[in-house]
């Protein structure tokens, strides 16, 4: 592992890791346990806070004080309805009215001379550029296809009558998803990594990211994108199109509504839309109406679109994922340019999103963005493809001045540029410090590693090496964890060979601070019986019990605990295939375990706390746009419920690891310290911390907590 990438973890004091790697936290009680001050062992962030002559920092953002205003009164904004299109854009109203603009961009600026300061106020409750309120339930509960609301809470373009005929999806349902899953949505977002024994072949395994998109959100630049239409892909060599190309490329724009376009001596000229596009678009949709998992409807879409060809395949996966994860933001620069936000229709919306996207983090063309924009609208909404192209020529123009103000500057502007709530960006800054809290959004819109864990009862890691290698990719090993290991090139889970290890249980997905977490949760002595709460589908249980054979040279007997009886019989059929027999799931709330098990019972108790996620928005996209304040705090009580019941359930000298995949101070140390505050959580002494910090390149950010029970 690289430098970088054993440096995501943060232990406590005094104890650094083995060789480097994944830091723990140091044992023994720690100073102010009791009194509220953080849990021993784990070391808080350490990026300083931001003091009053600190540059990080909200700036308030009174109107007045400079910033990007967008558009004059009655400035910009589309303004050429359409005969036929009903009542035009533009009639009537000014394109922007001054409420927005102050909102939405008044403190993006570098010009004036208030230095950051920390966020203290409730005006800063606004969210960037959205309109529900941070506690509006709507916003987090069901605005998750993005910000579409309205003053009065009802959805964008369901207000008074449609512009454009309406073109609802009525194809046939083939996202598959559970009943049951809604109901975890908020709860559980962490573990559908290991939903697959298989695993999806990521899609920065086809180079797909152009450098420019990169640096937007200021990562380092990988390989150029690819695409397969001719335009396009004269646009992603990252050059002008040439003085020909540029002609007719005006020509292939065409009309202003879009009409039959004249190519050289007016002949038509038509663009054909890229199917990457058009399956990203369709994604969105889907994401959005049944309020989905983009990565499960991904591949459905996919395979829905026969013959598209694994280029366009996942630059669809590309563009949807981003879009899914840049949402609030595309939606703010969108509106920004529309005349009537609250009218445009949802699909139509859709599309504009995608071309947004392009231009603000993927630094397209504009000619290849208006070209495709306009072509996408037209597939879902022909009547309006003049409003599209009146609108995506005002983005492209726009998109050069993006994020509209100095993010050095502003917290507002730092949180567009980043693609996150300022809510969020905000909270990140106050917990982190701005540094930290700026790594962090730049690192969650990075492509996620992936990491394999070998599972000592099935395979020998030596031949699982040389099986990879064989395929073509090096594999890193961790230098902390046993048995974890880099994928370097991803494109080698395709391969039949490594997909046998995947099947027959030699392998599976994790990443590598899971794989920490369930080595810290196996202990150093014997264990006769292990509780698992939160248990899932079982991505954990094979891992500790990966541990358990590699420390005792057995299995351990477990019993699993998860609320839903589907997951309980997932992870019966995974341990098996994964060669553990000692595991008996069980369907049951937690919070109340006593009256399923008896107290004092278990060596080893791991609770895998359902958290927000925030450590693993790689991965998730749709965390950073769904998740509230609110919930955090909710999820913060139900944490604390498990980790209280839990302990119960510990024996005298055995140990409890409290475990979640987030970075908030109030579901990780707040929960554990809340705990050790309470008569029974006295008899409880942390013995090590795990803290990850996501970079780049590096683990995904987990917290974990063990703690033996001294009495
Ligand atoms: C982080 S996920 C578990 C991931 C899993 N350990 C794995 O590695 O695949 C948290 C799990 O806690 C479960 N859960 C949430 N509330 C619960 C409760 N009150 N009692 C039991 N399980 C609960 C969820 O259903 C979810 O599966």
């Amino acid at each position: 592992m690289t430098d970088q990438h054993q440096g995501g973890y943060r232990g406590a004091a005094g104890r650094g890791g083995n060789g480097g790697g994944p830091r723990r936290g140091g044992a023994g009680r720690p100073a102010g346990g009791r009194d509220g001050r953080s849990s021993g062992g784990y070391k808080k962030y350490d990026g300083k806070k931001p003091s009053g002559d600190s540059r990080g920092g909200y700036r308030g953002g009174k109107p007045g004080e400079g910033g990007y205003r967008g558009g004059k009164p009655n400035g910009g904004g589309y303004r050429g309805g359409k005969p036929g299109e009903g009542k035009p854009y533009g009639s009537g109203k000014p394109s922007y009215n001054g409420r927005r603009d102050d909102r939405d961009f008044r403190d993006g600026d570098s010009r004036g001379g208030k230095p950051y300061k920390k966020f203290d106020g409730p005006k800063s409750d606004r969210q960037g550029g959205y309109r529900g309120k941070l506690g509006d339930k709507s916003f987090g509960d069901k605005r998750q296809g993005g910000y579409r609301g309205s003053k009065d809470g009802a959805r964008g373009g369901q207000r008074g009558p449609k512009r454009f005929d309406g073109k609802k999806y009525d194809g046939p349902k083939k996202f598959d998803r559970r009943d049951d899953r809604r109901d975890d949505r908020r709860f559980e977002r962490r573990d559908d990594e290991h939903r697959t024994q298989t695993p999806a072949v990521p899609e920065r395994s086809v180079a797909m990211t152009s450098p420019r998109a990169s640096s937007r959100f200021g990562a380092p630049a990988p390989a150029p994108a690819v695409e397969h239409d001719a335009r396009s892909a004269r646009d992603d060599r990252g050059q002008r199109p040439r003085r020909d190309d540029r002609h007719q490329g005006d020509a292939r724009r065409g009309s202003r509504d879009g009409g039959p376009r004249g190519g050289r001596g007016g002949r038509p000229q038509p663009v054909k839309l890229s199917p990457g596009r058009a399956a990203a678009c369709e994604i969105g949709r889907i994401v959005r109406e049944r309020e989905a998992f983009v990565s499960e409807v991904t591949p459905s879409v996919i395979a829905k679109h026969e013959g598209i060809s694994p280029e366009d395949a996942a630059f669809a996966t590309k563009i949807a994922r981003g879009v899914t994860s840049t949402l609030g933001t595309l939606d703010e620069f969108i509106d920004r340019n529309l005349r009537s936000p609250e009218d445009i229709q949802d699909d139509v919306r859709d599309a504009l999103r995608v071309s947004a996207y392009e231009l603000l983090f993927l630094g397209k063309d504009a000619y290849a963005a208006v070209d495709q924009g306009v072509e996408l609208v037209r597939s879902v909404q022909p009547k309006a493809s003049g409003l599209a192209n009146s609108v995506l020529r005002k983005m492209s123009t726009s998109a050069k001045k993006f994020p509209y103000g100095n993010p050095d500057l502003s917290l507002q502007v730092l949180a567009r540029s980043q693609a996150f709530p300022l809510w969020f960006a905000k909270r990140l800054m106050n917990e982190m410090g701005l540094k930290q809290a700026t790594d962090f959004m730049r690192a969650s819109n990075a492509d996620a590693p992936v990491f394999i864990a070998v599972n000592p009862i099935k395979a020998d890691e030596a031949e699982v090496v040389e099986v990879f290698d064989q395929a073509g990719s090096l594999m890193e090993p961790s230098a902390t964890v046993p048995g974890c290991y880099l994928v370097k090139d991803a494109r080698v889970l395709r391969k039949p060979a490594v997909r046998a290890l995947f099947e027959n249980g030699s392998v599976c997905v994790s990443d590598e601070s899971a794989q920490a977490i369930a080595a810290l949760a196996c202990p150093e002595g014997d264990v006769e019986a292990f509780l698992e709460i939160g248990a899932g589908r079982g991505t954990k249980t094979i891992l500790v019990q990966g541990n358990a054979v590699r420390r005792f040279g057995r299995t351990v007997p477990m019993v699993s605990v998860d609320d839903h009886a589907f997951k309980g019989e997932l992870l019966a059929k995974r341990a098996a295939a994964y060669g553990i027999q000692s595991v008996r799931p069980l369907t049951a709330d937690a919070r109340k375990l006593s009256e399923k098990l008896p107290e004092a019972s278990f060596d080893a108790v791991l609770v895998d706390a359902p958290c927000s996620g925030a450590g693993t928005m790689r991965r998730h996209p749709e965390i950073r746009w769904r998740l509230t304040a609110e919930q955090i705090e909710e999820m913060a009580a139900i944490e604390y419920d498990l980790l209280a019941e839990a302990a119960k359930m510990v024996k005298p000298g055995g140990t409890l690891t409290y475990a979640t995949c987030t970075v908030f101070e109030a579901e990780n140390s707040q929960v554990v310290d809340r705990f050790r505050r309470t008569k029974f959580g006295e008899a409880f002494e942390i013995e090590e911390t795990i803290a990850t910090t996501l970079s780049a390149s590096g683990a995904d950010a987990h917290y974990a907590v063990r703690m033996k029970r001294v009495r």
